[in-house]
């Protein structure tokens, strides 16, 4: 079932471009030079219940523009979006109570109180009934172990506290979707574990459907399956995680150290990218040699002391679609 539906949506800002000097400042004045730059050019996905995705791409990419309209912050210039059949742009109201949103950057709590009266005020502000309310808080304090902060006011909890806090506020109406902008920015090994968990443990216990937004690719390697890969406005990749990795970089490593040096190290097959003293770093295609014919190649003709070969990880991939998608648009003057 799609929980999200996103069709050829275009965010489209203006600028005005300010000239150089005095003179330059005076014309922008009278006569300004407005340019049109898209945030976002064209993007169309599907998202079922239960998924969670990885909505990445570099600085500028055009992330948080999408996420803006998704959850009815921002309107499209053109193109539709529904989310659980809804429209964001037609019924705001209506789709707020389906989302949970968590910006890591910001929070939706309220400084000058506590934790638990933070909760009080939400439970109004979403008009959530007592038995909901109740039953979530009792399943939230577990999961999130938010009984050890509960009476402490939010500006002094520290930042993962406040993070479990936020977690917690943006399930609180029992959303069908969550929306989660670098949750773990900025939190410790032990702080990350645990928002991850709960992520994990939302989306198997309720078949809560996840949009991640993050830098971290530990995130996206321990919670998403799917990935959407944006760059310069526009969708590169999407597709489930793992056949991105394999697709996007199909080449692998072996990583030799030698006894003692030797002067001929080719091989036909494996590209030499690396060596630092009798340590040897090859690089191959899966599709024209195995690792296992590869290391047997290797031993009959190297004195190898050890050896080990190094799969591509999802920040490889992300590299080789960073490399390979130069701009796509030059911004128009209007
Ligand atoms: N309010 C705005 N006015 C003008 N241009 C904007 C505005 N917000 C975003 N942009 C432009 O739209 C493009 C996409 O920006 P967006 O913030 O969506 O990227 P992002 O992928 O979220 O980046 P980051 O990872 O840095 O948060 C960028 O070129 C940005 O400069």
């Amino acid at each position: 079932m799609a929980m999200i539906e996103v069709n050829n949506i275009v965010k489209e800002y203006m600028l005005i471009r300010k000239e150089t000097g005095l003179r330059g400042s005076i014309k922008s004045l009278f006569a300004p030079k407005k340019e049109c730059v898209r945030g976002v050019d064209g993007i169309s996905f599907t998202i079922d219940k239960g998924e969670i995705v990885g909505y990445i791409g570099p600085n500028g990419a055009g992330k948080s523009t999408t996420i803006k309209m998704l959850t009815g912050i921002l309107h499209p210039t053109s193109g539709s979006i529904q989310i659980c059949g809804i429209s964001p742009q037609e019924n705001r109201k209506a789709v707020v109570q389906k989302l949970g949103v968590v910006f890591g950057q910001r929070t939706q709590l309220y400084w000058d109180l506590r934790l638990g009266e933070s909760f009080e005020l939400l439970r109004r502000i979403y008009q959530i009934d007592e038995r909901t309310y109740q039953e979530n808080m009792a399943l939230l304090n577990v999961v999130l172990k938010l009984s050890d902060f509960i009476d402490t006011p939010v500006r002094q909890l520290s930042l993962g506290q406040r993070m479990r806090g936020d977690l917690a506020a943006a399930m609180l109406h029992s959303p069908s979707v969550l929306f989660l902008d670098e949750p773990t920015i900025g939190l410790d090994a032990d702080a990350k574990h645990a928002i991850r968990q709960f992520i994990m443990e939302m989306n198997r216990t309720k078949a809560l459907t996840v949009i991640l937004t993050t830098h971290d690719l530990d995130d996206v390697e321990q919670l998403c399956s799917r990935l959407i890969i944006v760059n310069h406005g526009k969708i590169v990749e999407d597709g489930p995680k793992d056949e991105l990795i394999h697709k996007l970089t199909p080449k692998r490593q072996l990583i030799v150290e030698l006894q003692h040096h030797v002067e001929d190290l080719t091989h036909p097959y494996a590209e030499l990218i690396k060596q630092d003293g009798l340590k040897i770093w090859y690089q191959f295609n899966k599709k024209s040699i195995t690792a296992a014919e590869l290391i047997s190649d290797l031993s009959r003709k190297l004195p190898i002391q050890d050896l080990s070969v190094r799969e591509p990880d999802i920040e490889d991939a992300i590299r080789e679609v960073y490399k390979t998608n130069t701009p796509l648009k030059i911004p128009s003057l209007v």
